[in-house]
């Protein structure tokens, strides 16, 4: 069955095929329609370039890339993205730098300046969603980082996409904050139902959110085990000092010490 996102037999070497650094080899995903999948391994096994071949940003030299059954060679539009610096634009209010991608992707584009108070309206009740109800005309040096890590959710999701990608977008974050932006982001993708792919380090933060943690092998990268998380949600955050959870965390911690080894 052909998933929403899925990456075949992909091989992406940077900087040239012959003395370049090749970060994937025979790496194979597939993540399902409104599924919330998790991606952890290694430092430096290529977990970023896999992020960069579904968006789009990056082609493979090998192997296929499809997203919503799309041959991807371009930037994927229904994609929207979150990096662990949220780089909110300073002389912008924060609701302004929520709308930021209206400006850009289309058809909002075209439609932004004759809808803007139902765009204005899909704004304020995102940054609600978020815990950032009434916020909308601080500027972001007014905000917290958690608070401004919120906004960029906000931002990443504005114009309604399909996917959502996160590249360690809680890593910044102290823990008690980092625990609190899991439970926005369980409750968005319960209300909106978009299908993700997180990228992180904190195996905690995979088993609470996902559905599906790939890991991968020390570079170049492929997936060496797909690990299914079944806890009923929507998930407590106490889940996470249970015996099943832990169990599940420390499965993972040693498949990544086995890949790191191996490398
Ligand atoms: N633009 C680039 N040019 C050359 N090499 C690159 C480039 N981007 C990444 N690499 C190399 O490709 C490999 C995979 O990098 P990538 O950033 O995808 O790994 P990662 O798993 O996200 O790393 P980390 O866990 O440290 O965030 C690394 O060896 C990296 O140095």
């Amino acid at each position: 069955m052909t998933g929403f996102v899925d990456l075949r037999n992909v091989r992406l070497t940077y900087g040239g095929t012959a003395d370049g650094t090749l970060a994937l080899d025979g790496l194979d995903i597939n993540v399902k329609k409104g599924e919330f999948a998790a991606v952890v391994g290694p430092s430096g096994c290529g977990k970023s370039t896999l992020m960069k071949l579904a968006t789009g940003l990056i082609t493979p030299q090998e192997g296929t890339v499809e997203v919503a059954e799309k041959e991807v060679s371009g930037p994927v539009s229904i994609a929207g993205m979150a990096f662990q610096n949220p780089s909110m634009l300073p002389w912008r209010t924060t609701l302004a730098n929520v709308m930021l991608p209206l400006e850009i992707v289309q058809p909002h584009r075209s439609k932004l300046r004759r809808e803007k108070a139902s765009y204005v309206a899909r704004a304020e009740d995102l940054l609600k969603l978020v815990g950032l109800a009434g916020f909308g005309e601080k500027y972001p040096w007014q905000l917290s980082g958690g608070m401004q890590q919120r906004a960029n959710l906000c931002r990443a999701l504005i114009h309604d996409p399909a996917l959502l990608m996160l590249d360690e977008p809680f890593g910044a974050l102290d823990a008690f904050t980092r625990e609190e932006l899991w439970q926005v982001m369980r409750n968005l993708h319960a209300e909106k139902g978009f299908t993700v792919i997180l990228v992180t380090h904190d195996l905690r933060e995979a088993v609470y959110l996902a559905d599906k943690v790939f890991v991968m092998s020390a570079r170049p990268g492929r997936i060496i085990k797909e690990r299914e998380v079944t806890f009923e949600r929507p998930r407590p955050i106490e889940l996470t000092y249970e015996n099943a959870f832990n169990d599940i965390v420390h499965e993972l911690r040693g498949l990544i010490a086995d890949a790191r080894a191996a490398a």
